[in-house]
């Protein structure tokens, strides 16, 4: 059974009914289901609480929890929609109140919601879709977003939709969800990871399907996923990359990308800037420094082609500026070497003929910069990122890396980087993104490269939890390269990021 699988709606429906097809009936599932958030929760639960139960399935395991947990403290449940649907619900509802669980009447909400201590929402799951209509539920939810009682989710906070992560409800902090299986993709899209809590995936005995659509990382494959390096490397076996960018504007952004592939391994790096900001750029620091072209104006020579062939990997886009033509993406594309397009080519690529892109390439774009190559607006690309990045694949048949908090790095299956922190929104925390994507590609040692690039986002997260525990909020891009060495340390021995799900 994979441990850390991300499954959408479907993937999940698909579990229960092979389960049930395989002989589990359903009262049993939603037993195992409720009685493992029961267990899992009680020490945790003080004083009395109110347990939401809706129409579903999520509200079958709600009326389970509610038994259980009627056995140790006081429990009062509220029915919004009426009783669940499912057959054997009356039974489930009996039973629950014969273990001293109290039905509460909608009109007297008020009055339990002044005993409680904490609160379950047990109203959506996975089943969730489309608006909120029901004046009653948008009443409760305003209700619960301004208690100061501890709300837990059951398998994901109602009103998120678990395959994209959209939000219809007034905002409501779960402090945890209890989610069975596996994790769901609405935990990680967007707001839905907002209002998600710490996310505990509660195992409940469903049968193993074979691979899912994805992955969280967790610090054990991280720990397993760590290039090997040869005792007897010299710097031109440990993988060359070239950094293409750089303008007027923005001298320092190849010179980021290009320190963060040193730092993270590469064992020589080569930026190519326009001639007229060479003198820029030329710190005390082991990168190789070429001007290409006249002034400001990034054209590539025969010469400069020539240096570029020997690049095991090739970034191109940090700090370009707009301006620059696509004929050079499409020369550097004709090298066939793998890229690493970033930034300001992600806007090139849209404006050349859709070729195939080098075997081995990565796109790395934001919300914004993948906005553009898919022609949709960046808050359609928030509202849906697993499908906007799946998109993306489809159309450039490459790795996609959709950047920001649980950023996404795909190919046939996605990935999702469980090292987040605030402090990598700096300004060229990209730019690092890119040297360390490129220096782990241009190993030479066998690899899979949605792999390493996940292991990359990975690290580069490790390397801003590590600078802000250096720096508090003082964080700026070159402190993030500076803790890539204790970012690795951490990978090294498996320490757990901040809100990495935890599974039971
Ligand atoms: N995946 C699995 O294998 C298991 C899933 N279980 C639970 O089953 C849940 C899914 O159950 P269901 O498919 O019954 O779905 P839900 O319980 O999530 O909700 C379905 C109900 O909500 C209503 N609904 C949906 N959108 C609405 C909207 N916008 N406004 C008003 N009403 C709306 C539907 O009409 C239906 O009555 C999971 O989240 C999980 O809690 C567990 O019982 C155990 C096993
Ligand atoms: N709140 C956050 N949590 C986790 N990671 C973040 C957050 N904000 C930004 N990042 C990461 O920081 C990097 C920012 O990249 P980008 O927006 O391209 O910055 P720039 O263009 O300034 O270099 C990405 O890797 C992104 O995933
Ligand atoms: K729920």
């Amino acid at each position: 059974m994979e441990d850390h699988a991300v499954w959408t709606v479907e993937e999940s429906r698909a579990h229960d009914k092979t389960a049930q097809e395989m002989g589990v009936n359903l009262l049993s599932l939603m037993e195992t289901a409720g009685a493992r958030a029961a267990y899992y929760l009680l020490p945790e639960l003080k004083g009395p609480g109110l347990i939401i139960a809706g129409k579903g399935h999520n509200g079958g395991d709600a009326l389970v929890m509610a038994r259980h947990v009627a056995r140790y403290r006081d429990v009062q449940l509220l029915l919004p929609l009426g009783v669940p649907k499912f057959p054997g619900a009356e039974e489930l509802l009996k039973v629950l109140q014969n273990y001293g669980a109290k039905i509460v009447a909608q009109d007297h909400m008020e009055r339990a919601w002044n005993q409680v201590s904490w609160i379950v929402d047990g109203l959506f799951g996975t089943g969730f879709h489309g608006t909120v209509e029901d004046g009653f539920i948008t009443q409760l939810w305003k209700r619960l977003s301004q208690t100061e009682n501890v709300v837990y989710a059951l398998d994901i906070l109602s009103g998120i939709d678990a395959n994209s992560g959209s939000y219809m409800l007034e905002p409501v902090y779960a402090h945890k969800t209890l989610t069975f299986g596996a994790a769901k993709w609405g935990h990680f899209g967007y707001p839905g990871s907002r209002f998600s809590g710490q996310l505990v995936i509660l195992d409940i005995g469903l049968p193993d399907l074979g691979p899912s659509s994805g992955q969280w990382i967790d610090p054990s494959w991280a720990k397993a996923h760590i290039p090997p390096r040869d005792f007897y490397a010299h710097k031109y076996r440990r993988g060359r990359v070239a950094v293409i960018g750089g303008s007027a504007s923005m001298p320092g952004a190849p010179v980021l990308a290009g320190l963060a592939a040193l730092k993270t391994g590469a064992g020589l790096v080569e930026l190519f800037v326009p001639s007229g900001i060479v003198h820029r750029v030329q710190a005390p620091t082991p990168l190789l420094v070429r001007g290409v072209g006249e002034g400001g104006n990034l054209v590539l020579r025969g010469e400069d082609i020539e240096a570029l062939k020997r690049a095991d990997v090739v970034i191109i886009g940090p700090g370009l500026g707009t301006g620059v033509s696509p004929a050079l993406l499409e020369t550097v594309i004709t090298l066939g070497k793998p890229l690493v397009i970033d930034a300001d080519a992600l806007a090139l690529l849209k404006e050349i003929a859709a070729g195939p892109l080098p075997e081995g390439t990565v796109l790395t774009p934001h919300s914004g910069e993948m906005a553009r190559l898919l022609g949709i607006t960046s808050d359609a690309v928030d509202a849906f990122r697993y499908q906007s990045v799946k998109q993306a694949v489809d159309r450039y048949r490459v790795c996609v890396v959709l950047k920001g908090p649980y950023s996404l790095v795909a190919s046939e299956r996605i990935f999702v980087n469980t090292a987040n922190t605030p402090a990598l929104a700096t300004a060229g925390s990209g730019d690092v993104l890119s040297g360390v994507i490129a220096a782990l590609l241009a190993g030479r040692y066998p690899k899979d490269v949605t792999e390493m690039t996940a292991f990359a986002t990975y690290l580069h997260g490790w390397a801003g939890i590590h600078a802000e525990r250096d720096q508090g909020p003082s964080v700026i891009a070159t402190d993030i390269i500076a803790a890539l060495g204790q970012a690795w340390n951490s990978i090294v021995c498996e320490e757990h990021p901040p809100m990495l799900p935890e599974h039971f």
